[in-house]
């Protein structure tokens, strides 16, 4: 395809837009070299170089780059910059996709299904947490979303007066905690932990033999959490921060 980077220039970058941060893939060919996350931009790119620091020393500047983006103010930022391909859900090779899905989903779907196999289910835990299934024809059962981890945390410092803002932490609290910034972890977590484990019981029902696979700024965390509370069900758990961006390449090699 004359759209697929090996084509033109064997090193390019993949810059997934999320709704927290900028995250940047370098590639030669199919492999991938390196990945590292940046803030959002603030204003317009006008020139053709990216800027010094959002680029790692070793990369040269100008490389093609293609753009997937949740953050539709963010992508206009770049429609000056040269050598950019926008990543659009028509491009992604699955089926029974809806028009106004994450471009993030299917591309973290496609990547899971092409490394570890369909059926499968990707949990990513990102600003928002998503779950997103797709069963072994590459055709969408569907998913859900909710607020991410740290998001959750957020809304209760902004929103309620006496609750401050607590980090996520390594270990989980008690689940019955008696002080404030465990009993805001204990609720939180917990709630995430036993509301991600239904849906995963659910899928299993329905496809035993799928992977699943969890991805996100989150995830690791998210993954050591499982190993604490449900340590069954986290050994048929898989992490992998770079679906989206293997995702990317498939989708610029379909
Ligand atoms: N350096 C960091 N900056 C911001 N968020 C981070 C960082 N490291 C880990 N995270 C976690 O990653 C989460 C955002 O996940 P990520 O997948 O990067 O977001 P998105 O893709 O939605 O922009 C945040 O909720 C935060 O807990
Ligand atoms: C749910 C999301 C905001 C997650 O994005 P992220 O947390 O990675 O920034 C993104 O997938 C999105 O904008 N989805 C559109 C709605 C949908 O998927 O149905
Ligand atoms: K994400």
């Amino acid at each position: 395809m004359n759209n697929s980077p090996t084509s033109k220039s064997p090193d390019w970058l993949a810059l997934m837009i999320g709704n927290s941060r900028l995250h940047w893939a370098y590639f030669q060919e199919d492999k991938l070299q390196t990945t590292w996350d940046t803030n959002h931009l603030s204003n317009p790119l006008i020139t053709s170089r990216l800027p010094s620091d959002f680029l790692l020393t070793t990369i040269p500047n100008n490389l093609p780059l293609y753009i997937a983006s949740v953050v539709p103010s963010q992508t206009k930022l770049w429609q000056n910059y040269p050598n950019t391909k926008i990543i659009t859900l028509e491009q992604i090779p699955l089926k029974n996709i809806y028009p106004t899905m994450g471009i993030d989903r299917a591309l973290a779907i496609l990547g899971a299904g092409e490394i570890y196999g369909f059926p499968c289910l990707v949990i990513d835990a990102g600003t928002a947490l998503t779950l997103t299934g797709v069963d072994s024809d590459r055709s969408l059962i569907g998913g859900a979303i909710l607020p991410g981890l740290k998001l959750q945390f957020q809304s209760l410092a902004t929103k309620a007066a006496a609750l401050p803002n607590v980090n996520l932490p390594d270990s989980l609290p008690l689940r019955w905690s008696i002080n404030t910034p465990d009993a805001i972890t204990s609720g939180i977590l917990y709630t995430i932990l036993g509301g991600i484990k239904t849906f995963i019981d659910d899928w299993l029902k329905k496809y035993p033999s799928s992977q699943i696979i969890l991805t996100g700024g989150d995830s690791q965390l998210l993954l050591s959490y499982f190993k604490q509370e449900y340590f069954k069900t986290s050994e048929k758990l898989k992490q992998n921060k770079n679906l989206i961006f293997w995702g990317i390449l498939f989708s610029l090699l379909s």
